[in-house]
C-alpha cells in the first residue's frame, strides 16, 4: 500500500532552538496546505563530534513530540543509511519510504556519503520540491546550535536561553555524596548526568523539578576546588527554603541565570559566607524571603 504524500524536514535538531521551531512550523502549515502527512526526520546525535550535546536522544524526542507533527524518525549515528551515497537516501529513504513530495531544511544541512547530499543538490533532483529556511536571527545574530553550544561553554546562560526559547535543562539521577553540604548549612542533591551532555560551569539560579514538582534553588556546576578538586563536573543543587529528603528518582535542572562563576575558597568559613549571598540573590530573583 502507498502511504500518504509528505511534507518533510530534516535536520540534527540539537537543542531544538527557535531556529528549529521555525523550520518545524513551516513543514506544518505545508503539509495542512497540500494535505499531506508532517515528518521530522531527526538525527539521533551531530554527525562531528561536539564538545557536549544540547539535547540527549529522549530529551530531543521530548521537545519534538510538542509539536503536532504526524512522524518522527530518529536515525541513528552513524547509520547506514546517512553514509550511503545521498541517490540511496533520496530514492529509498525519502521517496519510496517517507513518499516525501516537499523537504525542508536549513542552508547548511547535508547527508550521505562525504556531505554530498546538500541543499544544492536536493534542489536538481527531480520531483520534489525544496524549501530552504533561512537562519532565524535574533538582536541580528543567526541562532544556531554551535552558537549555542558556544555561549554555554562560554557559562552565558541567559544567551543560550534566548536562542533555545526555553530554559537550559538536564536531568539525572540524585546520589548519595560525602554528606559535607548539610554539614556546612546547605545540603544538595547531587545528580548523575550523561556525560554527552554539555553542562554550563558556574553558580546559577535554577528549578529543580521531580514528578511534575518544581522548587526555586541554586545549582553549582563545577569541580569543588576549596575541597579537594573532582576529577569531573559534578553538578549540585540546594533548594531554597526545603528540608525534607529528595527522593532518588529522576530529577531535572534548569537554569535560569549565571550568578558567578565557581572559585577556590581559602577556608570554609569563606565558602560559607559565598553560597549563603548566593542564596540570597537566588531567593531575590524568585522575590522570596
Ligand atoms: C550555590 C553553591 C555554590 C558553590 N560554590 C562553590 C565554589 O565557588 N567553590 C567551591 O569550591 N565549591 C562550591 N560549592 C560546592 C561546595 O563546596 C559543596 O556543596 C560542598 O563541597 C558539599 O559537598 P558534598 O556534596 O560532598 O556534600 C558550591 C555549592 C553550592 C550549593
Ligand atoms: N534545601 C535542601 N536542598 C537540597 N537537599 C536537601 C535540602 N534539605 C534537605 N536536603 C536533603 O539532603 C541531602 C543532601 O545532603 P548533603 O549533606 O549535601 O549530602 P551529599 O553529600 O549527598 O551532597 C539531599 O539529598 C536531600 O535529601
Amino acid at each position: 500500500m502507498k502511504t500518504k504524500n509528505s511534507a518533510v524536514t530534516i535536520g540534527t535538531f540539537d537543542g531544538v532552538h527557535k531556529g528549529h521551531k521555525l523550520l518545524i512550523e513551516k513543514t506544518l502549515l505545508a503539509a495542512k496546505k497540500n494535505n499531506y502527512k508532517s515528518v521530522v526526520v531527526a538525527l539521533e546525535k551531530p554527525v562531528r563530534r561536539v564538545s557536549g550535546v544540547l539535547s540527549l536522544g529522549k530529551e530531543k524526542i521530548a521537545e519534538l513530540s510538542k509539536f503536532p507533527v504526524d512522524e518522527i524518525v530518529v536515525l541513528k549515528v552513524p547509520s547506514e543509511i546517512l553514509l550511503s551515497e545521498p541517490e540511496d537516501f533520496f530514492n529509498n529513504f525519502l521517496i519510496k519510504f517517507l513518499n516525501a513530495k516537499i523537504i525542508l531544511c536549513g542552508q547548511d544541512f547535508a547527508f550521505g556519503k562525504n556531505r554530498k547530499g546538500s541543499a544544492a543538490w536536493l534542489k536538481k533532483q527531480p520531483n520534489i520540491k525544496l524549501e530552504i529556511i533561512n537562519p532565524l536571527k535574533i538582536s541580528g545574530k543567526q541562532i544556531s546550535s554551535s552558537k549555542i553550544r558556544a555561549l554555554l561553554e562560554r557559562g552565558d546562560i541567559t544567551g543560550a536561553n534566548k536562542m533555545l526559547g526555553r530554559n537550559y535543562y538536564f536531568s539525572g539521577m540524585p546520589f548519595k555524596d560525602r554528606g559535607l553540604g548539610a554539614k556546612l548549612g546547605f545540603p544538595t542533591v547531587n545528580l548523575k548526568i550523561d556525560a554527552d551532555k554539555l553542562l554550563p560551569k558556574g553558580v546559577f539560579v535554577s528549578l529543580i523539578e521531580q514528578n511534575g514538582k518544581f522548587f526555586a534553588a541554586v545549582t553549582n556546576i563545577g569541580l569543588r576546588p576549596t575541597f579537594g578538586k573532582t576529577d569531573a563536573l559534578i553538578c549540585e543543587t540546594h533548594i531554597l527554603n526545603f528540608s525534607g529528603i529528595w527522593k532518588k528518582s529522576k530529577t531535572t535542572v534548569y537554569l535560569l541565570k549565571k550568578l558567578r562563576s565557581e572559585k577556590k575558597f581559602k577556608n570554609i568559613a569563606e565558602l560559607k559566607a559565598q553560597i549563603a549571598e548566593d542564596t540570597l540573590k537566588a531567593k531575590k530573583y524568585f522575590q522570596i524571603a
